[in-house]
């Protein structure tokens, strides 16, 4: 039984008779291949990656498992369409936090008209992929049973300065990641930190971009996922990194993909300042009452 997911936080989506993405019960997300030539890069993208020996397993685990392509039924009415069948990446997760971050100062490829590029260019300078190197494309963040997620509108998140990423990306780790308060980042260590976290898998990843020449990865999206909920049960974060959108992917022809590689140090230097800021705040904290491992609450306080 296929249905609209009901955890996607950016892009194209189905419903009003649009065309999107749909998800079975067997935890796969069907994608519709889009117009122009998006729908046939990305399948390129995903048969060349897939089919790659020189793509090491460590780094596989970072894209979705690719199915194949198949004729599905459109969520738009417009009859059998072809899809990509990928794996759900959501599948199983209970009320997933999840932020979805696209990487790079310039979002074009080099094979794009110079009306695309013109259109990306607005949005690169206007949003924070200029100035920052990435920039936040859709986010929910769960905050309680009673008050669900907190998901701002398309239309707040276009407006996102780069102040605002960053309190944002504190608000991602956060217990009180409601308006108007300052983010106690009481998740940072563990959805952040630790060998698992976030920021020990965007390091991987960059150890690896550092290095291959095989793709560039324009417009591709980082997916930032983690489990608040087990967090407070002591159980594990979840916290996991995907790669998502290949509908902008070129051949690197040996060359560096400076573009992706510079826009995810950039990430990870916001994620490394946020952890540094609760961990010194975590230990002022235990250090002003042992007896308290409470966590500090502002990280613009420096006493
Ligand atoms: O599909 P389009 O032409 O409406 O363009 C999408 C944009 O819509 P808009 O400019 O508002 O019409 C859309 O813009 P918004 O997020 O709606 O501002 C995205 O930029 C989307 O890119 P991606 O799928 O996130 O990589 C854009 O898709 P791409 O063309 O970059 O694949
Ligand atoms: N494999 C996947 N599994 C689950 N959700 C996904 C997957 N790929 C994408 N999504 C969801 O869909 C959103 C848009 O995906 P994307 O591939 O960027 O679509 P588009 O090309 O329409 O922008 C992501 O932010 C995420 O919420």
């Amino acid at each position: 039984m296929l249905k609209v997911p009901n955890n996607q936080v950016a892009g194209h989506q189905a419903g009003d008779g649009k065309l999107g993405p749909l998800v079975d019960d067997s935890g796969h997300f069907c994608k519709p291949l889009q117009s122009d030539d998006r729908g046939s890069k990305e399948v390129f993208f995903y048969t060349s990656f897939s089919s790659n020996t020189n793509i090491p397993n460590h780094i596989r685990r970072f894209f979705p498992n690719f199915h194949g392509t198949q004729l599905i039924e459109a969520s738009n009415g417009s009859g059998k369409q072809p899809h990509l069948v990928l794996q759900d990446i959501f599948c199983g997760r209970l009320n997933p936090s999840i932020m979805d971050i696209k990487i790079g100062s310039r979002t074009w490829d080099p094979e794009a008209s110079e009306d695309y590029i013109q259109k990306c260019f607005m949005k690169d300078t206007k949003r924070s992929s200029l100035a920052l190197g990435f920039r936040i494309d859709g986010l929910q963040i769960y905050e309680s049973e009673g008050s669900g997620f907190w998901k701002p509108d398309r239309q707040l998140i276009h407006e996102f300065t780069a102040d605002d990423v960053r309190l944002v990306l504190r608000k991602f780790v956060s217990s009180n990641s409601s308006a108007g308060v300052d983010p106690d980042c009481t998740f940072a260590s563990t959805v952040y930190g630790g060998s698992g976290g976030i920021l020990a898998q965007l390091l991987e990843l960059k150890e690896w971009f550092e290095h291959q020449t095989i793709f560039h990865f324009y417009s591709c999206s980082v997916l930032m996922v983690c489990e608040k909920e087990s967090v407070v049960k002591e159980m594990s974060s979840g916290a996991e990194v995907k790669l998502v959108d290949f509908a902008h992917v070129v051949e690197g022809k040996g060359i560096i993909d400076h573009n992706f590689l510079g826009g995810l140090c950039s990430l990870i230097k916001f994620i490394s300042e946020i952890l540094t800021c609760s961990d010194v705040h975590t230990a002022k904290a235990s250090l002003q009452d042992p007896r308290k491992n409470y966590i500090y609450t502002n990280c613009d306080t420096d006493n």
